[in-house]
């Protein structure tokens, strides 16, 4: 996530992108949905990927009933950003996102901390509020996944229980998202489309459609569309965004994306240690004491050989190099 711009308050344009198609741009005005194209002295201003994204706040001027022009887009408030390596530059997937929740299953497909962790990883590291459902409960009745999350409740991950099934949890959940625009994320299977129709039973859903908008290659796919669920609240697909090679995050940014370990990242004896056989670690000795969870500091050093791996595969100065296409925005 990038800050841009603090929030501008009452200036904020009330028009949003809900769509992208090809040179369109579906805009939700107080008037109604209108189809726009791209003032053309906007387009020498940005690059084309990022001219304007779905959660763009934009000022439309109306040319004919239901076409309209954009003619500027309100300064990003957060933008989720994707530094992929096999990409010229980073690219803004979603404008103005408040936050990600991250939907498990209770059982079928059995809760995976190893993949929750990689969804909480990618946040923390866009510096994404991150909201975990856990969906399903009706398949738990011991409560087993449930216990499985108290680590994560413990380092202030917020957990909201859901079933479809027996309609538990819907209330909290909407609560949570209630006036937002949220990504929604998560395994295969874990019921994501079945909340999104348990709060708008009567969309015909497409989550999961992701379009093609920059034709260059592999994993260009930035979101399309915004779910809408009521006047001020959406929700948006972000495909891939639990895969890690996907964010071009170093292996010495890992343990900032553990956001338990952070107190402790200053107190290491070596200034640049990476919290794996080091003498004197803190966060290791946070471990030890039983105040950093066991479980999750495994999967921070399985994470870590991961994104080493990564990095021999990719070069470092490859990922640098998004680095600084990324500042030079
Ligand atoms: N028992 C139970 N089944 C559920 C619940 N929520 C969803 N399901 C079922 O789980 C299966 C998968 O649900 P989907 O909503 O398609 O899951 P998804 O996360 O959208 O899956 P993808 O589209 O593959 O990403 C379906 O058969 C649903 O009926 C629930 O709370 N309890
Ligand atoms: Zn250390």
């Amino acid at each position: 996530m990038t800050e841009e711009a603090d929030h501008p308050g009452d200036a904020w344009p009330a028009n949003i992108v809900i769509r992208v198609r090809g040179p369109y741009y579906d805009v939700l005005t107080p008037e109604g949905v209108l189809r726009c194209v791209v003032r053309g002295a906007l387009k020498k201003e940005r690059r084309r990927e990022d001219l304007v994204v779905v959660g763009d706040r934009v000022v439309v001027r109306v040319v004919a009933p239901g076409e309209g022009v954009i003619e500027a887009v309100a300064p990003r408030r957060r933008a989720l950003v994707r530094r992929a390596r096999d990409r010229e530059a980073a690219q803004v997937i979603v404008a103005n996102l408040d936050q990600l929740v991250v939907v498990m299953a209770a059982a079928q497909p059995e809760l995976s901390l190893g993949m929750l962790d990689r969804f909480l990883v990618v946040a923390e590291s866009q510096d994404l509020p991150t909201v975990i459902c856990l969906n399903k409960i009706d398949l738990d009745p011991a409560g087993r996944a449930r216990a499985m999350l108290a680590p994560y409740r413990a380092i202030g991950y917020p957990v909201v229980e859901t079933s479809v099934a027996s309609g538990a949890g819907l209330h909290e959940l909407w609560q949570t998202i209630e006036g937002k625009l949220s990504a929604l994320a998560g395994p295969s299977g874990v019921g994501k489309t079945s909340l999104v129709k348990a709060f708008r039973p009567d969309l015909e859903l497409r989550i999961g459609a992701v379009s093609e908008a920059t034709g260059r290659g592999r994993h260009t796919t930035t979101a399309s569309e915004l779910i809408q669920l009521d006047e001020r609240t959406f929700l948006v697909d972000t495909p891939g965004i639990g895969v890690l090679h996907l964010w071009a995050i170093l292996p010495e940014e890992l343990d900032r994306c553990f956001r338990e370990f952070r107190p402790y990242l200053g107190a290491c004896p070596y200034r640049d240690c990476r919290h794996l056989d080091e003498p004197g670690c803190a966060v290791r000795a946070a471990v030890e004491a039983g105040v950093i969870d066991a479980g999750r500091y495994e999967r921070y050093r399985a994470l870590y050989q991961d994104l080493v791996q990564e990095m021999e595969r990719y070069g470092r100065w490859e990922i640098e190099r998004l680095w600084r296409g990324r500042r030079a925005r």
